[in-house]
């Protein structure tokens, strides 16, 4: 049985997870990631910080027989994340980038390598879930909405601010508004300066997807999954299911889901081994 070793790198948060050669990347099981975990991507640039995962990790990982990754945040953050490991300067890091070749899959972004290697991650990810016309939404420091069809072709996407991005920019260059604070009241037209906030960049965001699902349609490639990671995925999924009567996918076809760019990580590992 081998080892592999995952890490997405985010402009947030930096994940990682540990998995086996007997499980697989489509696998659905809680007990995937039994063996993973995620810090701030920016406390890697505290020599304390790196110290304190670097003994993390070495109580409780084995080495890994292999490792890939994706990191968007900057070069810097991988080369602290890669001086954690010292004791396995032999294993090669293997780094996924948006114009990496997976078999089966292409995409149409004019210069992939500009594409960004979590959506291209989490495309390769959704793809070994399912074969359908399939919408990606990430919904971390920014959120992405991409397209991948049953052709393995990538259509290209949309990147909006996240939904704290959209919050903290309105409380930033405003005289007015507040850093707004969501509660269970947070939904339908705004009644308060707080909820047409909360309200208004959630309908932006899920606006977008409704959006993208219609022109996908348009495109003749009617989307049948919707999959939502990232750290405002429940928020987002939630949201969703209340408009659920006015669009066309079930509530079983949009699904949050673990890991998708870890996933596509392993996946474009294991065709790379
Ligand atoms: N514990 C948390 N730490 C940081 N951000 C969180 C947390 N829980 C939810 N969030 C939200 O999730 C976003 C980060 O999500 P994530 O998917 O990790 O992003 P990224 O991949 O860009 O690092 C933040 O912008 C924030 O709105
Ligand atoms: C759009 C992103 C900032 C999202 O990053 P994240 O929110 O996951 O940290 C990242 O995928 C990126 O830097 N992309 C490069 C530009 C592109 O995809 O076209």
């Amino acid at each position: 049985m081998s080892l592999y070793l995952l890490f997405d790198v985010g402009n947030t948060r930096l994940k990682w997870a540990a998995v086996e050669s007997t499980q697989q990347p489509s696998d659905r099981q809680k007990k995937l990631w039994a063996y993973s975990g995620s810090i701030s991507s920016k406390s890697l640039a505290s020599p304390e910080h790196r110290a304190e995962l670097a003994d993390y990790i070495a109580k409780t990982l084995p080495k890994p027989d292999a490792i890939g990754f994706t990191c968007v945040a900057g070069k810097g953050v991988i080369e602290n994340l890669q001086s954690l490991f010292p004791q396995w300067s032999d294993i090669s890091w293997k780094q996924l980038k948006g114009d990496s070749q997976y078999n089966s899959l292409r995409t149409l972004y004019q210069d992939p390598s500009k594409l960004g290697a979590d959506r291209w991650a989490a495309v390769i990810g959704a793809r070994a879930l399912s074969n359908t016309n399939t919408l990606i939404i990430n919904a971390g420091t920014a959120t992405t909405i991409d397209l991948l069809s049953s052709n393995g072709v990538h259509y290209g996407g949309w990147i909006l601010p996240g939904l704290e991005l959209m919050h903290k920019s309105l409380e930033g260059n405003t005289a007015q508004l507040p850093l707004a604070v969501r509660d269970e009241t947070s939904y339908g037209f705004g009644l308060s300066t707080n909820n047409a906030i909360i309200s208004g960049c959630d309908a932006a965001q899920i606006g977008a997807i409704q959006y993208a699902i219609q022109l996908a349609k348009e495109m003749n490639h009617p989307v049948e999954k919707v999959w939502i990671d990232g750290g405002n995925a429940k928020i987002l999924a939630a949201q969703m299911s209340k408009f659920k009567g006015q669009s066309s996918l079930t509530v079983e076809s949009t699904e949050t889901i673990e890991g998708l760019v870890l996933r596509g990580i392993w996946a474009w590992l294991l065709q790379n081994l």
